[in-house]
């Protein structure tokens, strides 16, 4: 587009381009004030810079908008002008549409910080190397790292994590995305935060590649999930414990008893089961009151738990009925520790509000191993055992 106007801003003469871009005929601009076309906004822009061009600076690369016939506004990038003899000369570009696109870029790129800042999860992106070029907000709380001290270090100093069980470091998922190309996803690590405090993350971390697949960095997606983790173990205890004596449930012994069932048949291992029924325990309830029962049922069961290895279980079954699990536990063995806790629940006294109180125990005990029947049939076995036991006078174990 060009144009020659009078050094007071009066269009002079206009090419045919004018018509092209804006809609206005030649004879619509010729004799008015390009400023009467230009959006009000670019008005103070527009005059500062035909004073710089008046008085000889360049102007290139200045835009305004112009208004067309239609009354719509186009983008004009001037790219020089110059004044003779009191009539300036300029030449410009309808940029409207490469406006329009960058305008939407940097409305896009706004949109992706805003998210960025706002969401719950934590973000980082690096380059190619694993080198922190942002953090958000979130991260940066996750992790007690500002994005001031991160950006620019490598991912594995500033983000330690290690294996929830174990507690060995463990790689970053975002250095094997960027190595294996792919998108990690993992649950299980914990975060080692800058003061030293644990934190439970999940992570999603792939590589950032380019349409042609060129690697231009990578991001990775974590969300503190402790609480979630907490409360999901608090939910999966309440469903595996008895409230009382947080023993194992009955649910909970069955099912360890059928792995023990499992493993006999397939590993030919030997492992015994002991069904406890306490002797003598409703006295206890009608003579102290049923708060003293649940007591003697606590203690009863943390003395069961004392006299047992680590990997045996113990379950309250109901009321004032314990099952115990040996594991790999030969029958001569098991009939010693049955022997035990008798003696020592029946050696045990509570003291409550001024009685003494004290009950017996019997047991069926009997094996798990290869040649054994279905588990309905094991427990079927130890409980009659157990009922024998008290049949012969209570106290006593018998082996089925
Ligand atoms: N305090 C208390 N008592 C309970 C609980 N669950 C069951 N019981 C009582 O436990 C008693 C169990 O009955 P029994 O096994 O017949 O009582 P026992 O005196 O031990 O009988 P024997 O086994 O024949 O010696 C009943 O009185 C139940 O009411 C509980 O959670 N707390």
């Amino acid at each position: 587009m060009l144009a020659t106007s009078s050094a007071q801003g009066y269009l002079r003469q206009v090419n045919p381009a004018w018509t092209a871009v804006l809609g206005w005929s030649a004879d619509e601009l010729t004799g008015r004030p390009f400023l009467n076309f230009v959006h009000p906004d670019d008005i103070a822009i527009t005059v500062r810079e035909t004073d710089l061009s008046t008085s000889g600076q360049s102007t290139d690369g200045f835009c305004n908008r112009y208004r067309a016939k239609d009354g719509t506004y186009r983008w004009i990038e001037w790219s020089s002008s110059s004044i003779h003899n009191g009539v300036m000369y300029c030449s410009g570009r309808d940029v409207t549409q490469r406006k329009m696109e960058q305008e939407l870029l940097v409305a896009e790129q706004e949109r992706l910080h805003v998210t960025l800042q706002s969401i719950g999860d934590g973000v980082i992106t690096t380059d190619i190397d694993g080198i922190i070029t942002s953090i958000n907000p979130m991260g940066e709380s996750i992790m007690g790292w500002s994005a001031t001290e991160a950006i620019g270090k490598p991912i594995d100093q500033i983000m330690h994590l290690v294996d929830e069980k174990a507690r060995g470091t463990v790689a970053n998922p975002l250095i094997e995305a960027l190595r294996q190309r792919s998108t990690i996803k993992r649950d299980l690590a914990l975060l080692v935060r800058r003061n030293g405090r644990d934190c439970a993350i999940t992570e999603s971390a792939s590589p950032i590649q380019r349409a042609d697949g060129k690697l231009l960095g990578g991001v990775l997606v974590f969300q503190d999930v402790t609480e979630k983790r907490k409360s999901e173990a608090h939910i999966k205890y309440q469903a595996t414990h008895d409230q009382l004596t947080l023993l194992l449930n009955r649910a909970e012994f069955e099912r360890v008893a059928l792995q023990l069932f499992q493993d006999a048949r397939t590993n030919n291992n030997q492992h015994c089961i002991l069904l406890l029924d306490l002797d003598a325990f409703k006295a206890v309830n009608d003579q102290g009151g049923h708060m003293a029962g649940d007591e003697m049922l606590k203690r009863i069961s943390s003395l069961i738990s004392t006299k047992l290895r680590v990997a045996d279980s113990v379950a309250r079954l109901g009321g004032d009925e314990f099952g115990v699990l040996l594991q790999n536990c030969p029958l001569h063995i098991a009939e010693r520790i049955a022997g035990q806790l008798i003696e020592a629940i029946s050696a045990y006294r509570l003291e409550w509000e001024g009685h003494t109180f004290k009950v017996g125990a019997c047991i069926g005990l009997t094996r798990i191993f290869n040649e054994s029947g279905s588990m309905k049939e094991i427990i079927a076995i130890a409980d009659a055992a157990c009922y024998r036991a008290k049949a012969a006078g209570k106290n006593q174990f018998k082996i089925g």
